[in-house]
């Protein structure tokens, strides 16, 4: 979507791809048909209505021409029938293809976002881009703009070939249809203000909610229901108020250009009259023009109604600009040889303006070894690790892995060389099988079902009803924490990653589980660079090296034996923990 060459105003300002606008204008010129052969039947019936009458004029009634009008009657209404479902067919097509290409090129493009978009960014404002803001895009494709575009152009010909046939009835029909339409344009202001606060308001109610159901736990354990619901309740009643003030203020404008519209029937009919007394028109072409006039002011009255959500398009068309507009990380595929990673001078702040989070941090973390990364809580140890793999871009200083700069690597190219094992482990709604195959798409069967049982997950799968092949719940809320967390090191054995990195890997689990998954992890770090973030130092003391962090900087380095004999922080921290080791609630 974000196209660099110069696009059609209306393509762009619909941010339609280039199939989109084409089948936009195919839909356009398929509702023209439509409207034109709307025309057909009421022409039938005036004739029809004509020949009715012919006995009040002294003639007689052909029966033999009525007949041929209820079979011109017959293909007219087959002829409508056919335009409408081709018009309708087009219509659709043309909003849900599109809706489907604006929503799976904003997914594509939020996966490469850096994750500092995500600091300023709510999920729940990323979910109404994605669903909401596209499916007001939707609606109106599917049943404004086709209509509005192709109306106008029906109602310009219609007048033309009226004003040919008498200026006069042309000017009368046309006239109140521009000026019911500048009444909307120039409340455009008022309305898109109210606009405005409403989509804030409707923004902020959905993230109240989805926070109000996130948090039912923890609301519940702290007995806080009435309060968080009264947040909910606060947030609901502002957007229920402002959806008030925005359907009055709009509709006070759209009454307004109806109220025109039906003077416009009035001031036809007036026009007409006076011809007709005048001798200066006939009768049957005077009711044509009056039941023309009916046929098309309708269709406009109903889009006038819907012109508000032309509105909400606007403002919807403006946050998913704004998602697009930001650009996505970018790099090159180099291909990696070394996996030894070196941190040089690097700084990093997660806000702009905001304090440093790493503070000129300088080390060096060899290939093939276990690299520990110890500190108080906060102290940066995971912010540090996860620079590595590019979530955020280093502000200062840079981080090299076997000589190539991480900044100049593609993130997803980057990410093949890694294996991340978190202490929140993300799972998807499906099953055991699918959410390990997720480390490595191209795994046979055999190498899941291996990857888990060294994992240990065959213990649990096995369990379940349909063991590997047992659908998880919503991010896997049917699991342990240690379950999660050993389908989580199957994962990352599968894919089988050069560089491992280990935060708080084994924190959820209990004592049995631990050991049985540091045997798995064991056989996760044979020959690779790895990383351990780890609270309980004792799981760390044979690492290579291990790096101490403290608010932001690194505060000494080496092996366990040598940083207990520098009596400095790490010594401090393994001390404390050796006397909680005793402690007994
Ligand atoms: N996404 C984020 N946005 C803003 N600040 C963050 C973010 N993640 C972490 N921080 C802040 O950065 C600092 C370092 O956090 P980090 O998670 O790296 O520390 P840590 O040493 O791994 O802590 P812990 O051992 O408790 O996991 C903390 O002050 C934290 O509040």
């Amino acid at each position: 979507m974000p196209d660099k060459k110069k696009l059609p105003r209306l393509q762009d300002a619909l941010m339609l791809t280039d199939k989109g606008y084409k089948d936009l204008k195919k839909a356009i010129a398929a509702c023209t048909f439509t409207n034109f052969s709307m025309m057909l039947p009421t022409i039938v019936m005036l004739e029809v209505i004509m020949e009715l009458i012919k006995p009040f004029t002294g003639d007689e009634i052909s029966w033999n021409r009525l007949w041929i009008l209820f079979a011109f009657g017959i293909a007219a209404a087959f002829i409508v029938f056919l335009c409408s479902k081709n018009d309708y067919k087009k219509t659709y097509i043309v909003s849900y293809m599109e809706s489907e290409n604006a929503r799976t090129s904003m997914a594509e493009h939020i996966r490469k976002l850096p994750m500092s978009v995500f600091n300023s960014k709510d999920i729940s404002e990323l979910t109404t881009n994605l669903m909401g803001d596209v499916a007001t895009t939707e609606h109106v494709l599917s049943h404004i703009y086709p209509q509005l575009f192709s109306n106008a152009i029906t109602i310009t010909v219609i007048c033309i070939m009226i004003g040919f046939f008498d200026w006069r009835m042309g000017i009368a029909i046309f006239i109140s249809v521009p000026i019911a339409f500048l009444i909307i344009l120039g409340s455009r202001g008022v309305q898109r203000k109210l606009g405005k606060r409403h989509a804030d308001a409707k923004l902020a109610a959905s993230e109240q909610v989805q926070e109000y159901i996130e948090g039912l736990k923890v609301i519940k354990a702290c007995n806080m229901d009435g309060e968080r619901f009264g947040t909910l309740e606060k947030a609901l009643r502002t957007m229920r108020n402002l959806a008030i003030k925005f359907e009055f203020g709009t509709g006070i404008f759209i009454t307004g250009a109806q109220v025109v519209l039906q003077a416009g029937v009035g001031l036809t009919v007036f026009v007409g009259i006076t011809l007709l007394t005048g001798r200066q028109i006939e009768l049957i072409p005077l009711l044509m023009c009056l039941l023309i006039v009916t046929r098309i002011y309708g269709p406009i009255q109903t889009e006038l109604t819907l012109l508000p959500e032309l509105l909400y398009h606007q403002i919807a068309i403006k946050r998913m600009r704004a998602l697009m507009n930001i650009s996505p990380m970018e790099g090159a595929e180099t291909p990696l040889k070394e996996f030894d990673i070196d941190f040089k001078n690097v700084n990093f702040s997660y806000n702009a303006g905001g304090g440093e989070t790493i503070k000129d941090v300088s080390v060096s973390i060899q290939s093939g070894g276990i690299t520990a990364l110890v500190g108080p809580s906060g102290s940066g140890k995971s912010t540090l690790s996860r620079l590595i793999a590019r979530f955020w871009d280093v502000d200062g200083g840079s981080i090299t892995i076997g000589g190539v700069n991480v900044k100049t690597l593609d993130p997803e190219h980057l990410m093949a060389y890694m294996s991340i094992v978190f202490q929140d482990v993300v799972l998807f709604n499906d099953t055991i099988y699918n959410n390990i195959r997720i480390g490595n798409m191209n795994a046979t069967r055999e190498q899941v079902i291996a990857a888990a049982k060294a994992a240990r997950c065959d213990e649990f799968a096995d369990k379940l009803p349909d063991g590997y092949d047992t659908l998880l719940g919503e991010n896997g809320s049917t699991l342990s924490g240690g379950e999660r967390q050993r389908l989580s090191i199957a994962r990352a054995l599968l894919k089988d990653a050069p560089i491992v990195l280990l935060d708080e890997a084994t924190a959820s689990l209990d004592p049995e589980s631990e050991s049985y998954i540091q045997q798995a992890i064991s056989k996760l770090i044979e020959n690779k660079t790895v990383i351990v973030i780890a609270h309980r130092l004792r799981t760390i003391v044979d690492a290579d090296k291990i790096i101490v962090m403290n608010e932001g900087e690194v505060v000494e380095q080496g092996t366990h034996q040598e940083l207990l004999g520098k009596e400095g922080l790490y010594n401090k921290l393994y001390s404390i923990q050796q006397e909680s080791l005793g402690w007994s609630i």
